[in-house]
């Protein structure tokens, strides 16, 4: 009951044939579920069926964990230096970057992202964040801590074991490295569960670890259902920790789970409803260019897109047409994710589509105003025009719950201590941007608001070596940077007595 998986592009950016084994990835083999089954990837450009993987189940996850256990004490783990993990972590990077091609386009084909963004900025931003953790491989360590003479106390930050991730369909490949990376290089061996709706890139990555030298049990790839892959991963007793990125909703099982069980720590990344102030004095130019981006970059399905954009009133005249131009420019460019000249494609399912076309729906029958967009766009796949709402009130659905679609809701507002109550008036607390030219206005409100990331005149800027994550509803923890080095790790004292007698 193998599954493989075989498909051909002949499209003006790619063209050649993908074929590899799409069965569950355990122990350093592609193997077939315990118990069956497999899940049919769709083309969200098409609706089209483009193949099957094999779906897991409980049983598979106990086998990666087994799996997983036993590499932690023998092949990996402290066992092994940190150099040597680095320098696998980096090979893995170099197979990845040799095969960046393939593994956009089955990104763009699952997922509906444009192919030269996908290359660009998620694979090739994943070479990127592996190489940043190979280097931090060989310099996680502790502190050696004054007591009195007769002791010598040091820390250490020893790997949990095996840790788990699961992972969302918005970045399948981007958010797998942004876990898998910090994990391996802290010693841990790490069980994956990518979303079942983008298994793809991260079968294409299980594919490449043999070759880079990862040895068998280190990487797992279950792919499965979050009702049962997933909620397995949240319950298994010996997992010790648990990365997560996906709705607020599912967040919330997965602290249930660790508190029903093991106790697992817990990261979460989650949803958002991120402010963007545009004040009167803001590069205009700039700052309809940078919002647009921020709030139409991937189809909106971005955790933390700028999805209210407040203006202050000054401006707003101004504003609000050139950013409408700028939606409307973006729609002339919908279409195929291969095509040369496409920005903007479909959104990710059938689900997806019905629910941010819900949530169109229900801007329009509480009231708010459609400048433009508001629609779906043509008749195959599940593409939505880029939609740009005005007269919006605070309670509207539209403003208060993520839709995670290209759904922008302009708010006019007056001053700033106005402006910085409602931005804050949300469950969330995952990112927020100010466009101003005034630099104490643009710091002090960047401080009053509460969001782990905070941009000033720019929006989704992230980088490697710095953290990202939510206050508030937006999660618990951060990645990327030296902080997501704590988030693998757990801190051991050791005290020494060098000359204390009882
Ligand atoms: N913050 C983000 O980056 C992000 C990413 C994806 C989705 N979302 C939000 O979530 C909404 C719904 O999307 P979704 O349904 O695909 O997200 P989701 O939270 O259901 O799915 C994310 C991952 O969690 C898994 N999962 C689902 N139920 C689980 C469970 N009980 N236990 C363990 N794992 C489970 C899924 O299989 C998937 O791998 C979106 O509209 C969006 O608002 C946010």
């Amino acid at each position: 009951m193998s599954t493989h998986f075989k498909y051909t592009f002949d499209t003006p950016l790619y063209k050649a044939t993908s074929s590899f084994n799409s069965g569950l990835y355990i122990n350093g083999e592609f193997v077939d579920p315990a118990e069956g089954g497999t899940i049919e990837v769709i083309n969200p450009a098409t609706s089209q069926i483009v193949g099957h993987v094999s779906a897991g189940t409980k049983k598979d996850v106990d086998l990666a964990v087994e799996a997983a256990k036993k590499a932690s004490k023998t092949t990996w783990g402290l066992k092994v230096p940190g150099k040597t993990r680095g320098r696998i972590i980096s090979k893995i990077a170099d197979l990845v970057e040799q095969n960046v091609d393939e593994l956009a386009a089955l990104e763009s084909l699952n997922t509906g992202k444009v192919f030269t963004v996908t290359k660009h900025l998620e694979i090739l931003g994943s070479v990127n964040t592996l190489r940043y953790y190979a280097g931090w491989a060989d310099k996680v360590h502790g502190k050696t801590i004054e007591t009195d003479e007769n002791k010598l106390a040091y820390t250490r930050h020893e790997p949990y074991g095996v840790v788990g991730a699961i992972i969302p369909w918005n970045g399948p490949l981007g958010m797998l490295i942004w876990k898998l990376a910090p994990a391996l290089a802290t010693g841990n061996c790490i069980i994956v569960k990518p979303s079942e709706i983008t298994p793809l890139t991260a079968l294409k990555f299980a594919s490449l670890l043999n070759e880079a030298g990862v040895p068998p049990g280190v990487v797992s790839i279950v792919v499965g259902y979050g009702n049962t892959v997933g909620a397995a991963i949240s319950e298994h007793p010996l997992i010790e920790k648990v990365a997560f990125t996906g709705s607020t909703l599912t967040g919330r099982k997965i602290l249930e789970a660790s508190a029903r069980t093991n106790l697992k720590d817990v990261t979460l990344e989650l949803g958002g409803k991120s402010p963007n102030i545009i004040f009167d004095d803001a590069d205009l130019e700039q700052a309809v260019k940078w919002a647009s981006m921020g709030i139409f970059f991937n189809m909106g399905q971005v955790c933390c897109a700028g999805s209210r954009i407040f203006v202050q009133e000054g401006i707003y005249d101004k504003f609000v047409p050139a950013f409408t131009a700028a939606a409307k420019a973006l729609a002339g460019a919908t279409g195929d994710p291969f095509s040369p000249t496409t920005q903007h494609g479909p959104q990710v399912s059938q689900t997806q589509f019905e629910r941010v076309m819900g949530y169109i729906q229900s801007g329009k029958s509480d009231g708010a105003n459609v400048l433009i967009g508001g629609e779906r766009y043509g008749n195959d796949g599940y593409f939505i025009q880029p939609t740009v709402f005005t007269e919006c009130k605070p309670d509207m659905k539209i403003i208060q719950e993520e839709i995670f679609g290209p759904v922008a809701a302009i708010i006019k507002f007056k001053d700033e201590a106005e402006v910085i109550e409602q931005a804050n008036n949300t469950v969330y607390g995952l990112a927020c941007a100010v466009f101003t030219e005034n630099v104490s206005k643009a710091i002090r409100v960047a401080h009053a608001l509460e969001a782990g990331s905070a941009w000033v005149n720019c929006m989704l800027s992230i980088h490697d070596n710095v953290p990202f994550g939510g206050y508030k509803q937006s999660g618990i923890g951060r990645e990327l940077g030296e902080y997501a080095l704590e988030t693998y790790t757990q801190v051991k004292s050791v005290h020494v007595n060098i000359g204390q007698r009882l």
